[in-house]
């Protein structure tokens, strides 16, 4: 074991929230496809030994142009996805040659170098862990005809973001008792809990946006603006 580190970056999904004609992933932002600002990030990190790319069927070669063009050197391979998010990590899983994995969303581009090393000293301590933020709203449990059933306690509510990090053996097998069981979650931490593993949340930041739906899109160029100004 030498605990090395490789990245999967999911971006096989159709952003149908997002409504725009080109997958939200491949939108520029600052003259350059938001997923390749997500792969620079961690392809620029000493941590980091090998990246998969997990791309949608038909956008795997000019996926591959794009890890030339921007020298994206870790991308040691860009492989098609599958149906839902779980089934495109599990694919990328299959082709990571690491001791431990984190999971990505192609669509996050913001994240900061130094909540990826924190998250990943976090796992090496623990076994497991995941980038989150306190939520800052009240939140309510509503039933389906629009009524109230419950207000848990906001202390112990946290928002879940990427990376999550986890032993590739671990996630390995969370996904497959997952398939086996027809379980399929939003994210790939819900699947290891289901085996009783702990997972340890690390505090990241609210920039950490996941690209969803238009309003994001305004938001985004508003945190890169920010960032370009910070590098001046
Ligand atoms: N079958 C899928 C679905 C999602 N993703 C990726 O998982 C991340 C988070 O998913 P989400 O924001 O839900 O993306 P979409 O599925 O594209 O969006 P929507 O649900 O609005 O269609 C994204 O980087 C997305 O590309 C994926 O790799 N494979
Ligand atoms: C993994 C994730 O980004 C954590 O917040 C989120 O669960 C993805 O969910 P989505 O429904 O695919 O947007």
């Amino acid at each position: 074991m030498d605990n090395s580190l490789g990245i999967i970056i999911v971006s096989a999904g159709k952003g149908s929230r997002m409504g725009t004609e080109e997958s939200k992933q491949y939108l520029l932002l600052n003259d350059k496809p938001i997923i390749i600002h997500t792969l620079e990030v961690f392809n620029r990190l000493p941590l980091v030994k090998e990246i998969v790319l997990v791309t949608g069927l038909h956008d795997v070669e000019r996926a591959e142009a794009w890890v030339q063009q921007y020298k994206l050197d870790k991308v040691v391979k860009v492989i098609p996805g599958g149906s839902e998010r779980q089934y495109s990590v599990y694919k990328g899983l299959l082709e990571i040659n690491t001791d431990w994995v984190m999971v990505h969303d192609g669509v996050r581009p913001f994240v900061e170098a130094g909540d990826i090393e924190a998250c990943y000293q976090m796992a090496l301590r623990t076994g497991a862990s995941v980038l989150a933020v306190p939520v800052k709203d009240t939140i309510k449990k509503v039933d389906d005809s629009g009524i109230i059933v419950a207000t848990p306690d906001r202390q112990s509510l946290w928002a879940i973001q990427t990376p999550q990090t986890f032993r590739v053996s671990e996630l390995l097998r969370a996904h497959e008792e997952a398939q086996s069981t027809g379980f399929v979650g939003t994210d790939d931490s819900m699947l290891v809990e289901r085996l009783g593993v702990q997972v340890a949340v690390v505090q990241g930041d609210y920039s950490n946006i996941k690209l969803t739906t238009p309003d994001d899109l305004e938001y985004a160029s508003f945190i890169e603006k920010r960032k370009g100004e910070g590098r001046r």
